[in-house]
């Protein structure tokens, strides 16, 4: 990761908490924080710089870097859709205690979290969270705005559509497919395609 700039964070309430001290540790300076209103709580003593719909974020960041600090994955899309159309600096958070292959791919704007993995050849794309512990096997595709939440198993080959949402210690089996805009519940076992949108829960566990 680059040292050599400053960050604005775009969010500020607890996953971007979870941002900043990645950030910290992996020697980051951060420069302030955009969102809609000044936030009452500022735990990190950060510089508020507006409303990232009513200031000029071109000239406010410059050639700084930004990153979309919230965790609902349609306010991360429409964020990124503005560092897009004012040529912002986008690039990966990976905390330093995650573990991610060398033959990953990892697209920008993308936050991985404390002692995640991620695997041999799995490619993972634009403005998604892979939270803490969550294990990505190999050859998994993870579409944009994804968010997998802390401790989730994705076995090899799985394939997760867009700004879907995977529930803490949900496991899903290999070669699956879950397609786009779906909710997995916390500790939801997926043991077949997920094609139909929708929100899914439960472990159908019977003796074999
Ligand atoms: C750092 C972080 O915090 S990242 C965020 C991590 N958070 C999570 O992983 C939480 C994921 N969210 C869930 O699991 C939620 O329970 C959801 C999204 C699946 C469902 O939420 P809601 O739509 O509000 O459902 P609600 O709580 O009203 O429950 C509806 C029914 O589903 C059941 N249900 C809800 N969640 C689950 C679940 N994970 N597994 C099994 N059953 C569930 C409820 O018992 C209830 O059943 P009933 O109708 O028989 O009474």
């Amino acid at each position: 990761m680059s040292e050599s700039k400053s960050v604005f964070l775009f969010g500020y309430s607890g996953h971007a908490y979870v941002i900043i001290e990645s950030l910290l540790d992996a020697g980051y300076r951060i420069k302030g924080y955009f969102d809609f209103n000044e936030t009452k709580q500022n735990p990190y003593g950060l510089d508020y710089f507006g409303n990232e719909d009513e200031v000029d974020v071109k000239k406010i960041v410059g050639d700084n870097l930004v990153f979309p600090s919230v965790g609902e994955n349609s306010i991360r899309k429409k964020l990124i859709t503005l560092f897009y159309k004012y040529q912002l600096t986008q690039f990966v958070i990976v905390d330093p205690s995650a573990n991610v292959s060398k033959t990953s791919f990892i697209n920008s704007s993308t936050y991985i979290g404390k002692n995640v993995v991620v695997n041999a050849q799995s490619e993972i794309g634009k403005g998604v969270i892979l939270n803490t512990g969550c294990i990505i096997e190999h050859e998994c595709q993870i579409s944009d705005y994804v968010h997998i939440a802390p401790g989730a198993i994705l076995c090899g080959n799985v394939s997760v559509g867009e700004n879907s949402f995977l529930g803490a210690n949900s496991v899903v089996r290999q070669n699956l497919t879950i397609s786009s805009g779906n909710v997995i519940g916390a500790g939801s076992v997926v043991i077949s395609d997920v094609l139909e949108k929708g929100i899914w829960v439960g472990n159908k566990l019977r003796k074999l």
